[in-house]
């Protein structure tokens, strides 16, 4: 439904590009014509991703752990060379583990914090400052979760996101000067290979919300990749600071409250 060449000319980083959604999102913003930089922590995976992404345009890679600045400006060291600006970054690169609130350890704490909200922050900041303000444009997307509702059996995600949700209104107002959009995609849940990391019972809790979800489905990658090229393109040129669902409704449900009774 976009024109083909909507992002031709337009440089993209996808952190996390390597796996799921972040490389459906890497390969739609290819398809349209955008030259793309995907990072992950794992060399080898992401090295096949990049390789498998360049049948579908310019896409390069390397290694970078968010939650390390030095990594992250290494990683703009790589773009300035290849590309000589950036045009979008998708801050994807993301995650958590299952766990009541009480059973959650410092290192597990910090390890979701650091990962989620330091993380988008460092990649954020650096390539704000080495690209978009001198540029005077950019469009960053944060990837977040639907965590409306408090996020019960994910205490730290759930409070991660929120600080990325608080983030993304404030720079969108503090870069607005710049010419600097930002937004949120909030997914619901995804079929894709970040469930593969969940066991039972947290499985058996996913199907039943599928039963549930008025629409009766998961999400697909293509959903929230498209919600990405839509808030990425000048489509959405009078939009910033807001959120996005990509859920089939199910922030307006109470489902989640019964995850609590399953880990009692
Ligand atoms: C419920 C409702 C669902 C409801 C339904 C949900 C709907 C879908 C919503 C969202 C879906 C997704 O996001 S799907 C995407 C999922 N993908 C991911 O999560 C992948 C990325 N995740 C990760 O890399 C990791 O999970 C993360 C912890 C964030 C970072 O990894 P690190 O390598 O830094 O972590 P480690 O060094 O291994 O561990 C650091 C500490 O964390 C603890 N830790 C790590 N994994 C742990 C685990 N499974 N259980 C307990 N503790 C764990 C370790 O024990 C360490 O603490 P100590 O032992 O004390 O030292
Ligand atoms: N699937 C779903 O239902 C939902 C997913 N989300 C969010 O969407 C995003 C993508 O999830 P999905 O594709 O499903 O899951 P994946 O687990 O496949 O993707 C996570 C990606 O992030 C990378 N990553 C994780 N930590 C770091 C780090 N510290 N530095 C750099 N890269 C990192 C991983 O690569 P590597 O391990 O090599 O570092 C991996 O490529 C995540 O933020 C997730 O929480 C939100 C709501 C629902």
């Amino acid at each position: 439904m976009y024109a083909p060449n909507l992002f031709q000319d337009k440089v993209a980083l996808v952190t996390g590009g390597r796996s799921g959604i972040g490389y459906g999102i890497a390969e739609a913003l290819l398809k349209l014509g955008a030259k793309v930089i995907i990072c992950a922590r794992k060399a080898a995976p992401l090295a096949e991703a990049a390789a498998a992404l360049s049948e579908h345009g310019t896409c390069v890679q390397r290694p970078c752990d968010i939650r390390k600045s030095e990594e992250v400006e290494a990683l703009a060291d790589l773009i300035e060379s290849e590309f000589g600006r950036l045009d979008i970054l998708v801050n994807n690169a993301g995650g958590q583990f299952p766990s009541l609130a009480r059973h959650i350890s410092d290192n597990g704490w910090n390890a979701v914090i650091n990962t989620n909200v330091n993380g988008t922050f460092y990649v954020s900041r650096i390539m704000a400052n080495r690209f978009f303000v001198p540029q005077k444009s950019g469009n960053i997307i944060n990837i977040v979760v639907n965590h409306l509702r408090g996020f019960p059996g994910m205490a730290h995600t759930g409070a991660a996101r929120a600080a990325v949700e608080n983030l993304t209104k404030t720079l969108a107002q503090e870069w607005a000067v710049y010419n600097i959009r930002l937004n949120c995609v909030a997914p619901g849940t995804i079929i894709s290979s970040g469930l593969d990391t969940y066991a039972e019972p947290v499985k058996a809790l996913l199907d039943k919300m599928k039963e549930e979800n008025l629409m009766q489905r998961h999400g697909t990658i293509e959903d929230v990749a498209n919600a990405v090229l839509f808030l990425a393109s000048p489509l959405s040129a009078y939009t910033s600071g807001t959120t996005l669902y990509v859920d089939g409704m199910d922030h307006l449900h109470g489902d989640r409250m019964r995850m609590v009774n399953m880990f009692r």
